[in-house]
C-alpha cells in the first residue's frame, strides 16, 4: 500500500434519503480511498448502494454526513461554483447507458468536455483524435452513436472521459449493457488505461468475472463495506 496522500479519499459517508414512506439510507459510515493509477471495483446487489456511493466519490450527489477529500481538498466543502470547477477538469464519468449525444459523431461528442474547458479548436482536434485513437476508434471518429456497436458507444464514453486527462474516473456499471464478451474487452480496456495513465478510477459492477481487472474490490451490502482492500482475485473467487 502506497504512503502518499490518496487521489479519493471517503471518510465515514453516510447518505439518508427522506421519503414519503420513511428515510432509506442507502450508504452507512463508508470509509475508503484510492491512488492514482488504481483500479477499484465496487460491488454489490441491486439497491446496496453502488450509484449512490460512486455520486458522492465524484461530487455529484452529497453526503447526509462524512467527507470526500481529492487529495487534501475537501470536495465536499467546496462551494458549488468551485466544485463545478473541479469536476470538469479533475473528475470524469462513464454511464451504463452510455450517455453519448445522439446528433454528434463520435469526435464531436468526445469533443465536449473540452469546449467546456474551453480549450483551443487546434487542441481539442489533436486531443480528441489521439484519444480515439486510444479507444482504438481512429477510424470511426465521424460516425454518429448508432451508427457504432454497444461496445464502440462505449469507447466513445471512455475517449470522452478520458480526453481532458482526469484524475479520478468514476463508472457506473460501464458494462452493464454489454454482452459479457464485449464487457470483459472494455473492462480491459479500462484496468490498462487507468494504469498507463495513472487515473484513479472507480467502477461498480454486478459481474464477479470483471473483477479480475481490478486491482482491488470492495463489496457493498446493505449501504455499508462488507469487504475491504482485498485483492480483486479473492472476491472473484468467493
Ligand atoms: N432518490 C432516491 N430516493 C429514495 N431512495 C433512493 C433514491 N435513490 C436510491 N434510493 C435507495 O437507496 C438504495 C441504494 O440505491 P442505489 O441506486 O445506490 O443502489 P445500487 O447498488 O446502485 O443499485 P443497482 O445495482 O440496482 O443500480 C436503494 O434502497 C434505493 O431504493
Amino acid at each position: 500500500m502506497s504512503t502518499s496522500t490518496a487521489a479519493l479519499t471517503a471518510t465515514g459517508i453516510s447518505r439518508v434519503y427522506p421519503s414519503p414512506s420513511g428515510d432509506v439510507q442507502a450508504l452507512e459510515d463508508v470509509s475508503l480511498d484510492l491512488h492514482s493509477g488504481e483500479l477499484l471495483v465496487v460491488r454489490g446487489p441491486s439497491g446496496s448502494g453502488k450509484t449512490t456511493l460512486l455520486n458522492i466519490l465524484g461530487g455529484l450527489d452529497a453526503p447526509t454526513s462524512g467527507t470526500v477529500h481529492l487529495g487534501t481538498r475537501e470536495l465536499t466543502a467546496m462551494p458549488e461554483t468551485q466544485a463545478l470547477d473541479v469536476r470538469r477538469r479533475e473528475l470524469s464519468y462513464i454511464f451504463q447507458s452510455f450517455g453519448l449525444i445522439p446528433v454528434l459523431s463520435a469526435a464531436e461528442n468526445v469533443e465536449v468536455p473540452l469546449r467546456l474547458l474551453e480549450t483551443e479548436p487546434a487542441e481539442r482536434d489533436e486531443r480528441v483524435a489521439a484519444t480515439l485513437e486510444l479507444v482504438g476508434l481512429g477510424a470511426h471518429a465521424n460516425q454518429r452513436p448508432y451508427e457504432l456497436s454497444g461496445g464502440q458507444q462505449q469507447r466513445v464514453g471512455i475517449a470522452r472521459a478520458l480526453v481532458t486527462e482526469p484524475k479520478i474516473l468514476i463508472a457506473d456499471e460501464p458494462t452493464g449493457q454489454l454482452d459479457s464478451g464485449t464487457a470483459a474487452t472494455i473492462m480491459e480496456l479500462l484496468s490498462e488505461l487507468t494504469h498507463a495513465r495513472g487515473v484513479a478510477a472507480v467502477v461498480s459492477t454486478h459481474d464477479p468475472l470483471l473483477m479480475a481487472r481490478a486491482d482491488r474490490a470492495v463489496e457493498l451490502h446493505d449501504g455499508a463495506l462488507r469487504r475491504h482492500g482485498r485483492h480483486a482475485s479473492d472476491a472473484a473467487a468467493d
